[in-house]
């Protein structure tokens, strides 16, 4: 499990280590998402919200938006423990809203980070937010949660996935994937 030497062997459950970052606006399930991949596959989490600086958390307890520039420092952090976990080659995942492009490209520079994006419909983001106990996050920040959000492209690392479905579901899902792909890279290395 894990690496050895600098060769990553095949983890839990089969799945190689990777490095991954459960996207999407607030309310879409990535907390609950990322840490069942984490608990599943035995790998490293880390909660991007944790990484917010203090005056980030005001800004949106107290309604207000998020600008590129409050987002640099906290989006930097994050790239910080993705590029620790890279070096350390133990699958890790990152909750983070990466809402921007621009964001993304910060997030993965220089490393082999892949993104898992939940889609999720906006009657039901304002259920859940309006909904969830004790976190910061107002609803009433959610039309500039969507305003602001980039699709991610199909030039981008990146794996859809349908955040109304059951979160087993998801996560079932999600790892038979991993798995595929690792099967077919066996097959293929093994043909030559
Ligand atoms: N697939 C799901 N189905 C139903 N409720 C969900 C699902 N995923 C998350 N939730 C609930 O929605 C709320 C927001 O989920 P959370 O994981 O905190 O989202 P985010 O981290 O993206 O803000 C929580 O109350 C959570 O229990
Ligand atoms: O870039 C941002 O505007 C924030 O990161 C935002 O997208 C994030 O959603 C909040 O931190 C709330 O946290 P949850 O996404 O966990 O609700």
């Amino acid at each position: 499990m894990g690496t050895i030497g600098t060769v990553q062997s095949v983890g839990t459950m089969g799945v190689r280590p990777r490095f991954l970052v459960v996207m999407g606006v607030s309310g879409t399930g990535k907390t609950t998402i990322a840490t069942g991949l984490a608990t599943r596959l035995g790998w490293h989490f880390q909660e991007g919200d944790a990484l917010h600086p203090q005056s980030n958390v005001d800004k949106m307890s107290s309604g207000q938006p998020l600008t590129d520039e409050d987002r640099k420092p906290w989006l930097e952090l994050c790239h910080d423990w993705l590029s620790k976990e890279v070096k350390a080659g133990h699958g890790a995942v990152l909750t983070c809203s990466a809402l921007k492009r621009i964001y993304r490209e910060q997030l993965r520079r220089d490393l082999p980070v892949e993104f898992i994006h939940i889609r999720v419909a906006s009657g039901t983001l304002v259920d859940r937010m309006t909904h969830r106990k004790g976190h910061f996050m107002p609803a009433s920040l959610l039309p500039s949660q969507l305003s602001t959000f980039e699709e991610p492209g199909d030039d981008e690392p990146v794996i859809h996935v349908c955040g109304e479905d059951h979160p087993d579901v998801v996560l079932e899902k999600l790892i038979q994937q991993f798995r595929d792909e690792e099967n077919q890279k066996e097959l293929h290395a093994a043909v030559g």
